[in-house]
């Protein structure tokens, strides 16, 4: 999907909701727990709830390889499930050395026909840049990310000057431009956002933890959002399982609901 395409979508459902898709097991509710396959059951019937809201889809890959084959199997089910409206994020975290993130771009690209991947930037240029190599598919680079461990890399202090995350920013546009690459930036640190944008005013940010971790979708869409809206807010938890009873997915839809109304007013706002 290009970057246009997906401002497209944004314009149309007055949304940049991500839902995200943590499927686990002890948490979905127990009736589910008797289908063929509990988690892609689960996974349907949120995404037929909340297609109409969300612009974004994002399943968190532990949550499916902790199940070894069938976990895999699930998670593609998912992935073929999704309309193609949408768009999708393997939050994977990979990288590696050049021809194993190569092997991780061409199972989350190739074999599963992701439009994203989420990537650590800890071992630089040569682990990220195979991922950038794929036509029409996106590299979300983790920069300040929404835990409070984040801080203990993310905002170190460099000799040259700035902080860590700000170089993961800064250095990366030479990697790639605003039309691949994208940036984790957590809700919990919208404080930051105002510095972001003056370092990437045009790229895209998936922003993780409104909802369960307390981000304020209100202060991300101020101080994050740019002329192509430039945001993506996931919520998983808040939305996923808001309700465990057979009523689940009509519950999840009424809370996609609620964040894409907000969503709509912060678009009329800001944008
Ligand atoms: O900085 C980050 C990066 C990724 N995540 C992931 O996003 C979701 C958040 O789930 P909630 O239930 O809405 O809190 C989850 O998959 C995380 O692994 C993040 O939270 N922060």
């Amino acid at each position: 999907m290009t970057k246009q395409e997906l401002f497209n979508q944004i314009t149309q459902k007055s949304s940049y909701l991500c839902v995200g898709l943590d499927t686990d097991l002890n948490r979905i509710p127990k009736h589910l727990l008797k289908a063929e396959d509990p988690l892609f059951e689960f996974n349907k019937q949120i995404i037929d709830a909340t297609i109409d809201y969300a612009v974004a889809y994002k399943p968190n890959i532990a949550f499916y390889e902790a199940h070894g084959v069938k976990g895999w199997e699930s998670l593609q089910k998912t992935i073929e499930y999704i309309p193609k409206e949408a768009f999708t994020i393997a939050d994977a975290k990979r990288g590696d050395i050049g021809n194993t993130s190569n092997m991780y771009a061409r199972a989350f690209f190739d074999a599963m026909n992701f439009d994203s991947i989420t990537v650590a930037p800890y071992m630089g240029e040569d682990s990220v840049k195979p991922f950038l190599e794929f036509d029409n598919k996106w590299v979300i680079l983790l920069a300040l990310t929404s835990n409070a461990g984040g801080k203990d890399f993310q905002n170190l202090s460099l000799e040259k000057g700035g902080e860590l995350y700000e170089e993961v920013l800064s250095k990366s546009q030479e990697w790639g431009s605003d039309e691949e690459l994208m940036y984790v930036v957590g809700a919990t640190r919208a404080e930051a956002l105002q510095n972001i944008r003056k370092i990437v005013p045009d790229h895209f940010l998936l922003v993780p933890g409104v909802g369960a971790q307390g981000g304020s979708l209100e202060e991300v869409s101020k101080y994050g959002m740019n002329k192509h809206c430039g945001l993506l807010v996931n919520s998983s938890r808040g939305i996923i399982y808001a309700d465990d009873s057979v009523d689940f997915a009509k519950t999840a839809g009424v809370k996609a609901q609620e964040l894409q109304t907000e969503m709509e007013g912060f678009l009329a706002k800001f944008l």
